[in-house]
């Protein structure tokens, strides 16, 4: 028995042994691992104290878990540190964001999947009720996720005319849930809201304009921003305070919804995605976005 022990031991200190020459070895043979690039920048003005929250997932900011951790992260920090405002843009010349990474949603499993959706409700939250006032600086297409971003962003400045916003849900054959509605139908109202959305239809930066969807249109990123700083600078004499109950008033019964729902509003997106109709619905999709 004594004897089996030794040469057992003998063995696995060899393979010890054997095992880190040549995890050595190949640490000498491998490259520097890639640094660690976020997804989300964040950049505070010295002067303003303004944050510039950046998305920056190429290629088209599709919003996918680790994205939105890093976003809601980003809007916590900024509360904590008593933001006097932020900016939401997009690290793409063309993309403000393709809204949900749709495959988080197609082939999923459940537990994946929960995860997803409950960071998209909890980081919607801290952005729809943010105490500090926000802008998106829409600097490309904003469709589905990417425009209810920008929906829940107090003033909306688009780049045009090239680029288009909405919500387009139907037309993949998926349901926008109750809170995104409530957010375009604040911003745009009851019928404008039923009829975008029941086609699901993406306005141009012009049409978007024309029905209220977005609050102006500029040329280039660079005006978007001036713009934005304007809109954040008019509430540095509104005491903060007032300001913030006054936008958690207006925009209560979002707050409220997702507060009240948020349990139910999973179940129903788990039982909605997994279908199998649906995921064949995605598929597809997904194979006409790659063969474009
Ligand atoms: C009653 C209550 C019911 C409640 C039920 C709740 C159920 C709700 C469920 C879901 C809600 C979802 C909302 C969403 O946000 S779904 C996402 C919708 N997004 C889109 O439709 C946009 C799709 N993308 C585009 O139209 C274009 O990519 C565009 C943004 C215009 C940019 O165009 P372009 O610059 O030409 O880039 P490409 O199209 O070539 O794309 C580059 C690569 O990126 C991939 N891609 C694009 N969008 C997505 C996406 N959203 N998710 C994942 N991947 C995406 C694309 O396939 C290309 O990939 P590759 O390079 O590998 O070919």
């Amino acid at each position: 028995m004594a004897v089996v022990y030794r040469s057992w031991k003998a063995l696995t200190q060899n393979a010890i042994l054997t095992r880190s020459v040549s995890n050595s070895l190949r640490l000498y043979s491998q490259k520097p691992p890639a640094p660690v690039v976020p997804l989300v920048n964040v950049e505070v003005d010295d002067k303003s104290g303004v944050a510039v929250v950046t998305l920056n997932r190429p290629p088209v900011n599709s919003l996918n878990t680790p994205l939105l951790t890093e976003l809601g992260a980003a809007i916590k920090n900024l509360e904590d540190n008593k933001s006097r405002g932020m900016i939401l843009t997009s690290s793409s010349d063309t993309v403000f964001s393709a809204g949900l990474d749709i495959l988080e949603m197609y082939n999923t499993p459940k537990d994946q999947l929960s995860a997803f959706w409950t960071t998209l409700q909890s980081t919607w939250l801290s952005l729809y009720r943010s105490s500090f006032p926000t802008v998106a600086a829409i600097n490309g297409h904003s469709p589905a996720g990417g425009c209810l971003l920008a929906l829940s962003c107090e003033y909306r400045v688009m780049v045009g005319p090239k680029f288009s916003i909405g919500l387009n849900e139907t037309q993949l054959g998926i349901v926008a849930p109750p809170w995104f509605v409530i957010c375009m139908r604040d911003v745009i109202g009851h019928r404008q809201t039923e009829l975008a959305l029941t086609t699901g239809r993406l306005f141009s930066a012009p049409e978007a304009l024309k029905i209220g969807l977005i609050d102006s249109m500029v040329s280039n990123k660079a005006e978007a921003m001036a713009e934005a700083q304007k809109f954040i600078t008019q509430f540095a004499k509104i005491p903060p305070l007032a300001r913030k109950l006054t936008k958690e008033s207006v925009r209560g019964e979002g707050i409220r919804y997702m507060e009240d729902n948020m349990i139910d509003d999973l179940q129903i997106f788990m039982d909605l995605v997994t279908q199998p109709k649906i995921q064949k619905g995605l598929e597809m999709y997904l194979a006409t976005l790659k063969k474009k």
